[in-house]
């Protein structure tokens, strides 16, 4: 019963994390039909310029979000950490299933760990939330732009061009590529991105009929984290490209911890909060206002005004 068109992008990850909700679902729903549809995002057309400087917010999403309106599809399946704040009037997301490693991590060519790496080393990643950080802990080290797929990035490694290269655990681990992992990031030194190891799976606001599919691959815990961390995200006003991190953990009694993080690209100033509460919602915005009343909104301003230079 049911027949199900599941928009995806055409990456590796992509379809990989497709693939596992559909698995998912198939096994709540054994009669029903799903059926994927591969769509290129302006995102993946645009890979040779630094994502903050093509006007970031949602250029993962946003193709797949039209099929979504236009009935081409009834569901797809996102990186949490790429889609915006705030979702388009008549979308919502349906189902957050359990989040997986949120850290980030390092890969070096000889296994070398962050404190291991030479002096003055060359460090590849496009995330401004990275190198902010990656500078804090080391600002002898050089950080250069690095994009493209996970297969290139670790070409690129590879080949010499970098020491070592920063990425998300959770989108190694679901291509089966873990053991290229040269050190786990602590959330310490390096604060995930908002959403970062959760998947979110979007549909029309009024179709009953997915939502209740759903529904039941939903996981409260990562809900409630990953809501905290987006409400902070949306009290700053930041996209996916702004140097802002931030990580919840929720525990038994659904009291949520949540640190938030704005610093400079640069890494020579770094904000940080801590809070725990049980609105997830009240509490983003308070990390959020905790991190403005320490003048972390100016560093926010001055790295918009560089990305529409
Ligand atoms: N920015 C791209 C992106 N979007 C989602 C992931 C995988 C991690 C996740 O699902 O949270 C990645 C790769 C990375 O940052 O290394």
């Amino acid at each position: 019963m049911g027949k199900w068109k599941v928009g995806t992008r055409r990456s590796k990850l992509a379809l990989t994390q497709t693939k596992w909700v559909v698995a998912k679902l198939q096994e709540i729903a054994p009669e029903a039909d799903f059926e994927l549809h591969e769509i290129v995002t302006k995102g993946d057309r645009i890979l040779d310029v630094t994502l903050s400087k093509v006007g970031g917010k949602g250029l993962f999403v946003k193709e797949i979000e039209q099929s979504l309106y236009d009935k081409e599809t009834d569901l797809a399946v996102h990186s949490l950490k790429d889609m915006p704040a705030e979702l388009p009037e008549g979308l919502v997301i349906g189902a957050i299933p359990k989040r997986v490693d949120p850290r980030d991590v390092l890969l070096s060519l000889d296994g070398k760990t962050l404190d291991e790496l030479r002096e003055g080393a060359l460090v590849g990643t496009s995330s401004l939330r990275r190198s902010a950080q990656i500078l804090a802990h080391r600002p002898d080290i050089q950080i250069e732009s690095l994009r493209g797929n996970i297969d290139t990035r670790i070409r690129k490694l590879e080949e010499g061009n970098f020491d070592a290269i920063i990425l998300a655990a959770a989108g190694l681990e679901r291509v089966q590529y873990a053991g290229n992992i040269s050190q786990y990031l602590p959330v310490e030194i390096s604060l995930p991105a908002v959403g970062q190891g959760a998947l979110a799976i979007e549909c029309r606001a009024d179709d009953e009929e997915t939502l209740a599919l759903l529904k039941q691959l939903d996981d409260e815990p990562t809900r409630l984290a990953v809501t905290a961390e987006r409400s902070f995200l949306h009290k700053l006003q930041g996209g996916c490209q702004v140097p802002i991190g931030a990580y919840a953990t929720v525990d038994e009694a659904k009291q949520i911890t949540l640190t938030g993080m704005v610093g400079s690209p640069d890494g020579k100033q770094l904000f940080k909060n801590t809070a725990t509460g049980t609105d997830a919602l009240a509490l983003g915005v308070q990390v959020a206002e905790a991190l403005l009343a320490q003048g972390a909104g100016e560093v926010l301003a001055q790295v918009l005004r560089e990305n529409q230079e």
